[in-house]
């Protein structure tokens, strides 16, 4: 709906950026807070789109949230699992995370609920995650493709299940720990790859006894009592990588990034940037509440082609775009594997950041399974690009624009709001005219 125009100038990145709050550690804070028996208090929470998608679904179901938006405090207190019943339909929207979280949580609750979504989610399939949830106990009716809108009613007898990972997905993984919670018998996730961790952590932070072992985990019964909780969310890794990525490409920069979360289930953009050369500091670690964090120090270096591998795709399953820039403008050819196995909402992203910056004069070779970029492409600007309401495409097209002093449009920028809103006054802050 709204269009930006980017500047005739190119830029460098100087100062200091702090970034919003971790989305994907929000939601799942939400949803034990709510779940929860007593006060769950959140700080450094960011009130972006999709958060005020998940926190409404659960103020729907009875939790009572109360949100300081000057002080990014967030205030819940929790239904003790007792969801409340509603003559309305629970709306998920876009939320991807919202409606695996969700559906999971449900598992265990015998009311009956209807799930509806928006366009994306009325398209994505929940095949996979129903067959596990199902295998638990839980009823969902929906049309054969198992999209959205839903009806549920789950059982206050769920059995655990075995689940060996034939996709490597963090919302399905999530989904089966927060049903696992209120199941009578164990349940085991086998993993295929390493996917990010937030919710079995968090989960045991609120009381319930979930065993993480790198190739296991496994959901224990009798932990179900959880107890709300304090904890301060680190910056976000997958929006700070906005800057890092900025920083790194245009000569001239440094930027700090303070108190950055660096699960190693989220940081493989790191690790891919080191690959290609770089050397990013990091300082002042620490663990507060549960996850790790630190500042980021990045100064502009120059990059060289990598070969990502299928086991590192899920640790920058959100920062493809991001890489895909970085690569057309290192020396030599990248080439990102195992991009077969990710989710219908992320093939999309991945189909509709090479149309747009195809317009930019970037291109790629998408495979079957692989993405092959050749490195020292310029930008050359051919026509306005759009966001397809992909928050991260949009973001990364501002940091495309910092680039070059061609201008141009970039259509349906609002979608910035869904994660990180204020990330166009923040970057102008760190900006400095080449
Ligand atoms: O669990 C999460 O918070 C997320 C998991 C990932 O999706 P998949 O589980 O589909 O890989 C990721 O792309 C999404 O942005 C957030
Ligand atoms: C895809 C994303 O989130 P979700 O799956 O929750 O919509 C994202 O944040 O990039």
């Amino acid at each position: 709906m709204f269009d930006y125009n980017t500047k005739p100038y190119k830029f460098r990145f100087q100062g200091e950026i702090t970034v919003p709050g971790d989305k994907s550690i929000a939601h799942r804070a939400i949803a034990l807070g709510a779940l929860a028996k007593g006060v769950t208090q959140i700080s450094n929470f960011t009130y972006a789109d999709d958060l005020a998608v998940t926190a409404k679904v659960f103020q729907d179901l009875g939790a009572k949230i109360h949100t300081e938006i000057s002080n990014k405090d967030m205030i819940i207190k929790g239904v003790d699992h007792q969801l409340q019943t509603l003559d309305r339909p629970l709306n998920v929207d876009n939320v991807g995370t919202l409606e695996s979280l969700l559906l999971g949580v449900l598992a265990s609750s015998t009311n009956q609920y209807q799930v509806v979504g928006g366009k994306y989610l009325s398209q994505r399939s929940n095949e996979r995650l129903l067959k596990l949830l199902r295998g638990m106990g839980a009823n969902y009716r929906s049309t054969t493709k198992q999209v959205l809108p839903m009806q549920v009613s789950g059982s206050n007898d769920l059995q655990g299940i075995t689940y060996h990972q034939d996709i490597s997905s963090a919302q399905i993984k999530s989904s089966l720990v927060l049903a696992g919670i209120y199941a009578k018998t164990k349940t085991t996730i086998i993993r295929k790859l390493p996917t990010r961790n937030h919710t079995e952590v968090l989960a045991n932070y609120f009381g319930a006894d979930v065993t993480i072992e790198p190739d296991v985990i496994v959901v224990h019964p009798g932990h179900d009592q959880l107890q709300g909780q304090s904890l301060t969310i680190p910056g976000d890794f997958s929006s700070a990588a906005f800057y890092i990525t900025g920083a790194l490409l245009s000569d001239n920069s440094q930027i700090t990034l303070p108190r950055v979360g660096l699960n190693s289930t989220r940081i493989g953009l790191l690790n891919v940037a080191k690959q290609m050369g770089a050397n990013i500091t990091v300082e002042n670690r620490s663990t507060k509440n549960v996850e790790p964090y630190g500042d980021l120090v990045i100064k502009s270096q120059k990059l060289h082609g990598t070969t990502i591998s299928a086991e590192q795709v899920q640790s920058i399953i959100d920062e493809i775009p991001l890489i895909a820039l970085m690569a057309s403008q290192a020396s030599g050819e990248t080439v990102i594997e195992g991009i077969h196995d990710v989710h219908l909402q992320l093939s999309d992203r991945i189909r509709n950041m090479r149309v747009e910056l195809a317009k930019l004069g970037i291109v790629m070779q998408l495979n079957d399974d692989t993405i092959v970029i050749k490195g020292q492409q310029e930008i050359t600007v051919k026509d306005d690009v759009d966001s397809h309401n992909d928050h991260r495409i949009a973001m990364m097209l501002c940091i495309a624009s910092i680039l070059t002093d061609q201008p141009f449009k970039i259509k349906n920028i609002e979608a910035i709001d869904i994660s990180y809103p204020g990330f166009i006054a923040d970057l102008n802050k760190v900006l400095l005219v080449k």
